[in-house]
């Protein structure tokens, strides 16, 4: 439906997207997710055609976007982060208007224009002028805009920016209902949103893909490397013997403890196996009571903040 392929946009010296890879399937919801600056705007410029990329291609349905802008551009709608709105029309003037940007043929676009204000709920304000209306329905302008002509992709800039937790609630309810027959992108830098709206996430950071998938796979893929957090009274080499016993331990880092003749210890696993049994039963065979243990669980937050740490970490693209 969507093909990135090694997309590049330079500003000057400043790289702002780094050889972007990515597929976006269709009747899904993907959630762009990098913190300000990251490059999500620029990387939807692109995708929608609105500038041209330094390096790389963007194909809409097989369509290259810059060789074939007005194919490609047919199968998009798109909000940008300021709606392109017009606050001295009211919204059936705006979206007449916007439909015949869109070359909807004349005889089809009171209908069109009719279906989208029923998609967005906006029956009662046909006739208000833009400026009139609160900032939520404004939004609601935008995206019915985005979504004249039935486009089978739609892409939203941030689309929750500066509204109320209300209005929020309402445009994200709108979105979800919107992927029934589309597809949706949308970026934010808003991790709840993010969760609760969307089927799959790509999460970029200074530019660069650093994770792709679904919400709930990140969260166990970041287990997956995961550590046990213990707090076990006893000799350090007795308690060391005792844990060479148990499979599945990639590295077990000391700590001094407050508690006396005690160790806190970080665990590291390897694989997605759940080894606490074996640990409680080897250390109680080792006679070292564990006075605590815990495993560590990692939400969406956390993997964002360890993906997008501002120290150089480790590549992680192999998420
Ligand atoms: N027209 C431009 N000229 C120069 N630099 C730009 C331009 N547009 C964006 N940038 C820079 O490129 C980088 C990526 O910006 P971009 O707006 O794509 O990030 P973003 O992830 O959308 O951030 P935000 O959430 O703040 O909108 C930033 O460092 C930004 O300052």
């Amino acid at each position: 439906m969507i093909e990135v392929r090694n997309l590049v946009k330079k500003y000057g010296q400043q790289t702002a997207v780094d050889h972007l890879n990515f597929t976006v399937e269709q009747g899904k919801i993907y959630g762009f997710l990098g913190p300000n600056g990251a490059g999500k705007s620029t990387t939807m410029n692109m995708i929608t055609g609105y500038i041209a990329s330094t390096e790389g291609e963007v194909y809409i349905n097989g369509h290259n976007i810059l060789e074939e802008p007005e194919k490609a551009k047919k199968c998009i709608g798109y909000l940008p982060e300021i709606p392109p709105i017009y606050p001295e029309m009211t919204v059936w003037e705006y979206l007449s208007f916007a439909a015949e940007l869109k070359k909807i043929p004349k005889g089809e676009r009171e209908k069109a224009i009719c279906n989208v204000i029923s998609q967005t709920k906006m029956e009662d304000m046909n006739h208000r002028l833009i400026r009139n209306l609160s900032k939520g329905y404004k939004q609601r302008v935008g995206l019915a805009q985005a979504l004249l002509g039935y486009p089978e992709i739609i892409i939203l800039d941030e689309p929750t920016v500066g509204l109320d937790p209300k209005q929020i609630i309402e445009i994200r309810d709108l979105i979800k209902g919107l992927s029934k027959r589309h597809t949706v992108i949308l970026s934010s830098h808003i991790l709840s949103e993010v969760s609760a709206v969307c089927d799959y996430v790509l999460i970029i950071d200074h530019g660069k893909l650093v994770a792709s998938d679904t919400p709930d796979n990140l969260s166990k893929l970041m287990l997956g490397s995961n550590s046990l957090e213990l707090t076990v009274k006893g000799q350090e080499e007795d308690i060391r013997k005792a844990l060479d016993l148990v499979e599945h331990i990639e590295d077990a880092v000391f700590h001094n403890s407050p508690i006396e003749n005690a160790h806190e210890i970080t665990i590291k696993t390897t694989g997605q196996e759940d080894i606490r049994e074996n640990i409680f039963f080897a250390l109680a065979d080792g006679k070292c009571p564990i006075l605590k243990m815990q495993s560590t669980n990692m939400s969406l937050e956390d993997v964002f903040l360890k993906l997008t740490d501002d120290k150089e970490e480790e590549n992680v693209s192999s998420l």
